[in-house]
């Protein structure tokens, strides 16, 4: 528990346990004193107050029966009068001076008639004549009641006294007031109010009285007798309660602002207020000296029961001071002994015991410890590695050889120098960032270079945090590799890689290389230029990744195949950042020493001109070059896919076979180039005289042929033929002169199942016999006969010439 008071936990668990039980013993103590006091000062205080009322009332008790004592008097005397039939004042005199009990009661006894005049008086007949007390209030109340009244306090009008009248009326035979008998009693009387001056609560208590009315009848401050109690702005709450009713005790303060016990009773005989004021000071001083007493008993007891803690703290824990000492010189012993003297059988004594138990355990996981340390050495020390931890503090709290090595330190230095010392300078600022980040509780690698005997070499640095429960970084674990021949490599390599660059970048063919897992080791700079794929963002990429998804599903069966071990070529047409281009690929398997495919070198050439020369090849090697037309390979691979389709249709194929007529004569006659301008020509026409499904082609020499696709029948052939024939009409104009040529056509309409070399065959004897005919004109070829034989096509050159 952690005391509110900051100097006590640097005192002795004596001290404290000592203040502890004092504190307790203290505020326990304090406690029941405050509440003892409390109960016993309410009972005394009550008692005071009630001793105060029991004597105000025996006073009050005591007034009344002097009230009630003159009344009886007067009344007696009043009854004498009476009785006495006394006609005149004369008589009234005598009487009054025979009765000298009178005199003891009251200061002066006075018979008026009924109209207020004096007519005989106790105290001599002086004032006679001179004193009418009609106007009295006693006086008429008496008349009035015709009964003997108290009156109110008043100023006698000859003395000048504080008086009240005790009155009795003395009623003549016919029930009349005759008379009234006034007593007089000076408040001040010794043996009636006077007396209440001797009465004292207290030294400066006193008594007073009041009348309903408010007026003071009795105080020992004279002037305030018949005054209001409240004359002069000073109000006493208690009076005022007494005034209206209270009778009992209460605490109030005095106009002159002391504080007193007031207590209140009411005479009955006259209903005034009869109080006393006992000053608080005086009433309850007996209190405050119980109370002083208390609270220094209490703290003697205190002190007592401290004093017995302290001693009794001392003498209990004396086994555990012992205890203390025996831990700290087993905290510095290399071995543990336990304690000589046996331990007591309570709770030190186990706390003894659960210690010798502790460093039993503790020696046996030191032992372990050192154990496992010089295993951690043993293996440490022989890796090619520094390895080291350090606390929070950048304490080195371990370090194998190589990192003790680094500055020539030694095993004792471990446990004192810091990260710092245990480096070079310039290798520990190149860890500087690192060290900040692994404090902040992240992993990092750092990679730097070292100087060893003039030389330069490269290290690797990884920084590991030791993080507890709760989060704490306990510390940071420090492991470096010497990565100089590495990094050599690495550089030789990048060295190369760059020469390689160098030279695929210049190839104007993508280069590329893949892995057994379709990954990018290699790409050149024409992926860039190409496909807007820089090399740094194919590489170590997979090559769906790489070139999309797209790209690849169309390559990946081809890919299957080239990674079983096949050689793999497509050509492909694709518009790249240079335009639409053809690219030949190739995928090539990369094989190990033992022939497994590695992986795969991929060449993709751009064939595009290539093709379009190869296509242009291979359209002139379909045309003829003198006319334009459909040489004959051209146009038997045609009629062959013509006479398929046609067949798959069943309709037939019409082949008009034609040959310029006397062709060698216009040759002879006039020259090769003439013949050639009749050739051109002929074509020319001949390509007009036919539809656009229809091909005319130049077959051979002055042979032409063409093949008609889907005719109805043989009229259909005969129109064509016949509009060949009209084309050939108008004359043919050469440079030099003009000329007219004719043709003779073989026309042969396919029959089922014929193949095309059956269909020339035909085809030419038709246009043999039309030349034998005398030419300029078509003749139909003969059907096919039942046992075709003989013939065959292509034909040895005819002897039609
Ligand atoms: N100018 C020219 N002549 C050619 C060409 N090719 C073939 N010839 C000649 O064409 C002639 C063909 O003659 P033929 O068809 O045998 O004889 P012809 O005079 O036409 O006889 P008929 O066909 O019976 O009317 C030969 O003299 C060939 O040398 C060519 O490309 N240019």
């Amino acid at each position: 528990m952690r005391l509110p008071f900051p100097i006590l936990p640097r005192l002795s668990l004596r001290a404290r346990l000592s203040a502890g039980v004092l504190a307790i013993v203290f505020l326990t103590t304090m406690g029941i004193t405050a509440a003892a006091l409390y109960f016993v000062k309410r009972n005394m205080q009550a008692a005071i107050a009630s001793e105060e009322f029991e004597r105000i009332s025996a006073i009050a008790d005591a007034m009344d029966q002097k009230f009630l004592s003159r009344r009886t008097l007067l009344k007696t005397f009043g009854d004498g009068v009476e009785s006495r039939n006394l006609a005149g004042a004369e008589g009234l005199q005598d009487l009054l001076m025979q009765h000298e009990s009178l005199r003891e009661a009251f200061d002066n006894v006075a018979f008026t008639g009924m109209d207020g005049e004096l007519v005989a008086n106790l105290n001599g007949t002086q004032p006679i004549g001179k004193v009418n007390i009609k106007d009295r209030e006693y006086f008429q109340r008496t008349v009035a009641a015709r009964a003997g009244i108290i009156s109110k306090p008043f100023r006698n009008r000859v003395s000048g006294l504080a008086q009240i009248a005790m009155t009795e009326p003395v009623l003549d035979r016919g029930g009349n007031v005759a008379y009234v008998i006034s007593a007089f009693v000076n408040l001040k009387e010794q043996n009636f109010l006077g007396e209440l001056s001797n009465v004292k609560f207290g030294k400066s208590g006193y008594m007073f009285i009041a009348n309903t009315d408010g007026i003071v009848i009795d105080h020992p401050d004279k002037s305030r007798l018949l005054q209001r109690a409240d004359a002069g702005g000073g109000r006493n709450a208690a009076t005022e309660r007494a005034i209206a009713g209270f009778e009992g005790t209460m605490e109030a303060v005095d106009r002159a602002g002391v504080h007193g016990l007031y207590a209140f009773k009411r005479i009955r005989q006259t209903n005034w207020v009869l109080g006393a004021m006992y000053p608080r000071d005086e009433a309850f001083a007996r209190i405050e000296q119980v109370e002083r007493y208390a609270w220094a008993g209490a703290l003697l007891l205190t002190l007592l029961a401290g004093g017995l803690a302290f001693m009794t703290a001392r003498a209990q824990l004396a086994p555990l001071s012992r205890l203390r000492e025996h831990m700290q010189v087993s905290r510095a012993a290399t071995a543990y002994a336990p304690m000589r003297e046996a331990p007591p059988d309570d709770e030190v004594g186990d706390l003894s015991r659960t210690f010798d138990l502790l460093m039993m355990e503790r020696q046996a996981a030191n032992e372990k410890l050192a154990a496992s340390e010089r295993f951690l050495r043993d293996v440490t020390d022989n890796l090619p590695a520094v390895v080291a931890y350090f606390d929070s503090d950048q304490r080195c709290l371990f370090a194998n050889k190589a990192g003790l090595g680094m500055r020539g330190r030694t095993p004792a230095d471990i446990g004192r120098m810091t990260m710092r010392e245990s480096l070079p300078d310039h290798v520990y600022q190149q860890l500087v960032p690192g060290i900040a980040k692994v404090l902040a509780g992240t992993p990092t690698r750092t990679e730097g270079t070292y100087e060893r005997n003039g030389k330069q070499g490269f290290f690797e640095c990884h920084l590991a945090p030791d993080i507890r429960d709760g989060g704490v970084l306990a510390g940071y674990y420090v492991m470096t590799f010497d990565v100089s021949k590495r990094k050599q490599a690495e550089m030789h390599s990048a060295g190369s890689e760059r020469r390689l660059r160098g030279l695929t970048d210049n190839v104007p063919a993508l280069l590329a290389e893949v892995d057994l897992e379709e990954r990018v080791v290699f790409c050149n700079g024409k992926y860039q230029a190409w496909l807007g794929v820089s090399p740094d963002a194919m590489t170590n990429r997979p090559i769906h990744e790489a070139l999309g998804e797209a790209h690849y599903e169309i390559r990946k069966p081809l890919l299957a195949r080239a990674f079983a071990g096949e050689v793999v070529s497509f050509e492909q047409t694709a518009s790249l950042l240079i335009g639409e281009r053809t690219l030949q690929t190739t995928y090539l398997p990369q094989r190990n020493a033992e022939g497994a495919v590695t992986g795969l070198y991929i060449l993709s050439n751009d064939v595009t001109e290539l093709k379009q020369k190869q296509m242009k090849l291979d359209a002139l090697a379909r045309e003829d070059a003198l006319t334009g037309l459909p040489n004959r390979r051209s146009f038997e691979e045609h009629a062959r896919d013509a006479m398929a389709r046609s067949r798959r249709a069943g309709l037939p194929v019409c082949l008009l076979f034609l040959d310029i007529d006397y062709f060698k004569s216009i040759n002879d006659s006039l020259g090769h180039a003439a013949g050639d301008a009749v050739l051109r020509e002929f074509g020319r026409r001949l390509k007009e005289s036919v539809r656009e499904t229809d091909m005319a082609a130049r077959y051979a020499g002055d042979e032409f042929v063409i093949l008609l696709e889907g005719v109805t029948g043989a009229a259909e052939a005969q129109v064509v033929a016949g509009k060949v024939l009209a084309a050939m009409r108008p004359a043919f104009h050469l440079a030099s002169r003009t000329l007219q040529a004719t043709t003779s056509i073989g026309v042969a309409i396919s029959e089922e199942d014929e193949d095309l070399s059956s269909l020339f065959v035909r085809a030419d004897t038709a246009l043999y016999a039309a030349k034998k005919e005398g030419k300029n004109r078509f003749m139909m070829a003969a059907p096919r006969p039942a046992n075709p034989g003989g013939a065959s096509w292509p034909r040895e050159k005819p002897s039609s010439a």
